[in-house]
């Protein structure tokens, strides 16, 4: 641990992660608890969640989670070797991407959305590295219901690690060169959790 800089604002409502070759600025509470409860009821219920699966060494493998995909007419998103057309705009979504998008410093297309029903959901080690999310790209993470962790580790030397727990109304931008000499994830856990839903709001480029 040790090669990185927190630092706090006055306010202790943005927390900015500088870690090495890559960042994260962290809002504990973007979204007030009220409006909170309110989005992840809406998208609980409007979101057309699917279990989906990928090919995994010629087997059909169940992905750990619910997902849907929304977002601009033409935004198609290729993953794990599937192409997702994504689902339109809700108003929830739109309402959200309006807010974030002056925070984070950049525009986005199209949102991928992730329903943890419980502590076994979970997602793996990874990079959002696809071609077309371009060099560089600004992520905005957006996280309703349960807290879950969020682990970091440096591609090149797994003992460089960073960790935070994204609370109920929380927004974290990764940004800068993060996505390529990092990976992230989310592991499961034997704790009795409640559902949790992830945003992540992105720009897919063609
Ligand atoms: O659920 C999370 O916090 C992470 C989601 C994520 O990494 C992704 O959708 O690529
Ligand atoms: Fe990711």
């Amino acid at each position: 641990m040790s090669q990185q800089l927190s630092v706090f604002s006055g306010d202790a409502s943005r927390h900015e992660v500088i870690l090495q070759d890559g960042a994260l600025a962290y809002y504990p509470q973007f979204f007030t608890g009220a409006v909170a409860d309110g989005y992840f009821r809406d998208l609980q219920a409007n979101i057309p969640w699917k279990q989906e699966s990928m090919n995994m060494y010629g087997k059909e493998v169940l992905f750990p989670r619910l997902m849907a995909w929304h977002g601009d007419a033409g935004s198609a998103y290729a993953f794990s070797g599937k192409t997702y057309v994504p689902n339109p705009w809700t108003a929830a979504l739109l309402a959200i991407k309006q807010q974030i998008e002056p925070v984070a410093g950049a525009a986005f297309n199209s949102v991928l959305l992730n329903l943890y029903r419980n502590g076994r959901d979970a997602m793996g080690w990874h990079a959002d590295d696809e071609p077309e999310l371009g060099r560089n790209p600004v992520i905005a993470s957006v996280n309703f219901g349960a807290s879950r962790r969020f682990m970091l580790r440096y591609k090149q030397n797994h003992q460089l690690k960073y960790e935070l727990e994204l609370a109920h109304g929380s927004l974290l931008i990764m940004k800068g060169t993060l996505q390529h000499y990092w990976q992230h994830q989310v592991p499961r856990t034997a704790k009795p959790l409640a559902s949790r839903i992830n945003l992540t709001f992105r720009m897919i480029k063609h």
